[in-house]
């Protein structure tokens, strides 16, 4: 079974990801691009669905770990009766179609005697490899299909029963080394690679991109640490941001609310790029730019709200049969049927993250804008039709507050262009098409006997994405409406202390069953709470949230505060970008 979702650290190249287990176990890998089959499974099936575990033979008493400083390295140390080992584990920046990780063992004190298990199943862990000895080294090669995976190795290797084992002793000092390279099946067996200069090149790489922007404050360190997670997240090559490194971890234990985030959502890139260009990474907002333009380029009509890492439109949503699921939580599925939704949402995202990029210094490009003009046009057509929303809901279209919010947000961004940039742009008629969008959301979208704007128009329901209202400035956070609906949230969508996205018994969103508490939504609390001058409260609640965290600083989508542990696609970049947030919001208090 695999371990709670807590248990595992990200490792990556910005090409794809992989979750080791605190046991040592590798439990989640796609090869060669975020969102390609996994070759290890195990997260959502058990170890015959591919894994690679290290980890010493005898009961271990004691694990810690930590990334090395500034880094995507993963170091994890193992005490035994007989001594202690770290594991370093990484994969290797490599710009070319290839995959590269190592594994690392080495004796921190005694002797421990170590065991090896490799269980290739590509496919999505399904299809067993042939596997060979590779000539003239340790090591094997593995193949099926388009894949190749080559694992070359300091111990001797054996085959068995359709798995690779290894025993071997590691004494204090000592370092035994395996390296692993992913390349096309037609190609030639590479040569093999350095795995302890990898290590420091990858070491290297990633301190250098994080002093590019140092960060500051009460909570530096953990900044940091989103930050490193969000480009992990980010395609080296083609500038894609994709939501999480995994598919159909659960929202809840057992149910059937399992997605694939491995693709680039609108609007989560437009947030993720947001925190990154507040925190000074400014280069990424002209690559995320270009993906866009790219993504997205032919008729604005034909938009859609998430594409492929490459921009790819087809993500055709199917269920993997032969995966029993994370904790028996079925349906396991790929591909996500979302994409051909309609979320009003993402103009309003888009606009809002180049406008900012703009103010941060982003060059203007004249057929950008004009797309992005275009794409204006389409929204007069149907802002006030009804939409499936931020929350993507599978029980119907319905007219949501948060989308013509960010409809609203949509035109004033391009309003503001043109008036702070200069660029061309029929402002009269767009200021017109905002104060209709105003003046229908305060009319239709707010329940006065309540105090607090809806869910959706003319209903009675909340929904934690109306806290974005005062922050992306609809309403300025002291008035009265605003501050009827963040008590109203507190009243109807708090669950120990964290906040809920919406009811889920209503039935509005077409799934059976719960989730748990949605941790950015938590986090937007906390900034409409520093947006009140409410500091205290503010401060209460990030340092109860920054508590959640796993032990090497990551987050999932989800939390279940009854069993206590993270739940959902992990680690989620909506939850690190909203940290972010938060964070700066709080630190600029101080
Ligand atoms: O809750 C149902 C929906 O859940 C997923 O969407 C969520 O994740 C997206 C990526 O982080 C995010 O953009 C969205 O706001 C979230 O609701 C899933 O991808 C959907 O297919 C599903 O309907």
């Amino acid at each position: 079974m695999a371990l709670r979702i807590e248990d595992y650290a990200l490792i990556g190249d910005r090409q794809t990801t992989a979750l080791v287990g605190k046991d040592g176990s590798i439990d989640w890998l796609c090869l060669p691009r975020f969102d390609s089959d996994a070759c290890f499974a195990a997260l959502l099936g058990t170890r015959d669905n591919g894994r690679w575990l290290i980890a010493p033979a005898d009961p271990i008493k004691e694990t810690s770990r930590r990334y090395r400083d500034d880094t995507l390295v993963l170091e994890t140390d193992m005490h035994t009766d007989t001594g202690a080992v770290r594991l370093t584990d990484c994969m290797v920046p490599h710009p070319h179609d290839t995959t590269r990780m190592v594994r690392l063992v080495t004796g921190l004190s005694g002797s421990v005697e170590m065991r090896l298990e490799l269980v290739f199943r590509f496919g999505f862990g399904r299809v067993v490899p042939w596997v060979r000895r590779m000539p003239g080294h340790e090591g094997i090669v593995a193949i099926a299909g388009p894949d190749m995976a080559v694992v070359w190795s300091d111990v001797p290797l054996e085959g068995q029963n359709q798995h690779t084992e290894a025993r071997f002793t590691v004494e204090a000092d000592q370092t035994v080394a395996f390296a692993l390279e992913w390349l096309p099946s037609h190609r030639h067996v590479p040569k093999s690679f350095d795995p302890a200069h990898s290590v420091e090149l990858a070491t290297q790489k990633w301190q250098k991109w994080t002093q590019r922007a140092p960060v500051k404050g009460r909570w530096a360190e953990i900044v940091k640490r989103s930050l490193i997670t969000l480009k992990a997240l980010t395609h080296w090559e083609t500038g894609g941001i994709v939501a999480a490194a995994t598919c159909s971890l659960p929202e809840e234990i057992g149910g059937e609310r399992n997605w694939d985030y491995r693709y680039c959502w609108l609007r989560d890139a437009s947030f993720t790029l947001q925190a990154l260009m507040n925190a000074g990474y400014r280069d990424e907002a002209s690559a995320w730019r270009h993906w866009l333009d790219r993504a997205v380029a032919g008729s604005a009509a034909d938009i859609q709200i998430m594409y492929g890492i490459a921009g790819e439109r087809r993500l055709a949503e199917w269920r993997v049969d032969w995966l029993c699921g994370y904790e028996n939580s079925r349906p396991v599925r790929v591909g996500n049927a979302a994409a051909e939704q309609r979320q009003l949402d993402v103009y309003g995202e888009m606009m809002n993250t180049l406008y900012q990029a703009h103010r941060g210094g982003l060059k203007h490009d004249q057929n950008s804008w004009e797309l992005r003009c275009n794409l204006l046009d389409d929204l007069e057509k149907f802002w006030a039709a009804p939409d499936e929303g931020i929350w993507e809901v599978r029980g119907g279209r319905q007219q949501f507050v948060h989308s013509k919010v960010m409809a609203w947000v949509a035109f004033d961004r391009a309003i503001r262009s043109v008036e702070e940039f200069g660029y061309d742009g029929p402002a009269e008629h767009w200021r017109k098409i905002r104060q209709d969008i105003h003046d229908q959301v305060c009319a239709q979208g707010f329940d006065v006997s309540r105090n607090t704007f809806t869910q959706v128009y003319g209903s009675r329901t909340l929904d934690a994405s109306l806290l974005l209202l005062a922050v992306v400035g609809f309403l300025p956070p002291d008035d009265p409406r605003i501050i009827g609906t963040v008590a109203a949230i507190e009243r109807d969508l708090l669950q120990d202390g964290f906040v809920r996205r919406y009811d889920t018994d209503t039935g509005k969103d077409g799934l059976s069953g719960t989730e748990g508490v949605f941790l950015a939504c938590s986090f937007w609390l906390v900034d409409n709470y520093a947006l009140m001058g409410r500091k205290h409260d503010a401060e209460t609640l990030f340092e109860k949230l920054i508590a959640l965290r796993n032990d090497v600083g990551l987050f999932a989508e989800e939390y279940d505060t009854a069993r206590q542990r993270q739940i959902g696609n992990f680690p989620q970049a909506f939850t690190h970008v909203a940290l972010v947030n938060s964070a700066m919001r709080l630190s600029a208090m101080d």
